[in-house]
């Protein structure tokens, strides 16, 4: 069963929680999967190895996250410190593919 706001209002038992739960999780994992393979794209579309790290762009990434977060209503401080190494393990990711695709 697909979930929502309101479906998920009406949930009276932890046990059928609990599964919207996972199967969010499955969801966050599957969107998470989608953002590393941009990742692949950049280190394939930047040509220059120094231009994996963009702190002018993290910042923006930063930034559009936590208004969202603010505009959802939920701890914006824990969403910038959850990006902040989500970012990082990006870059930390990106590095790698750049090296692999060019074979150094
Ligand atoms: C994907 C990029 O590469 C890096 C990864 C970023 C991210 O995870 O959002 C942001 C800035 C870059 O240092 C990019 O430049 O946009």
């Amino acid at each position: 069963m697909p979930y929502s706001k309101d479906s998920i209002a009406k949930i009276r038992e932890m046990s059928e929680l609990r599964d919207t739960i996972d199967r969010l999780d499955s969801d966050l994992i599957a969107l998470l999967k989608l953002r590393f393979q941009c990742m692949n794209a950049a280190a394939r579309i930047k040509s220059e190895k120094s231009a994996v790290r963009d702190e002018k762009r993290k910042a923006e990434v930063l930034e559009n996250v936590k208004q969202l977060a603010s505009a959802a209503g939920i701890p914006v401080p824990t969403m910038a410190a959850i990006w902040e190494m989500l970012i990082e393990t990006s870059i930390s990711y990106e590095l790698e593919k750049w090296d692999q695709i060019r074979g150094s």
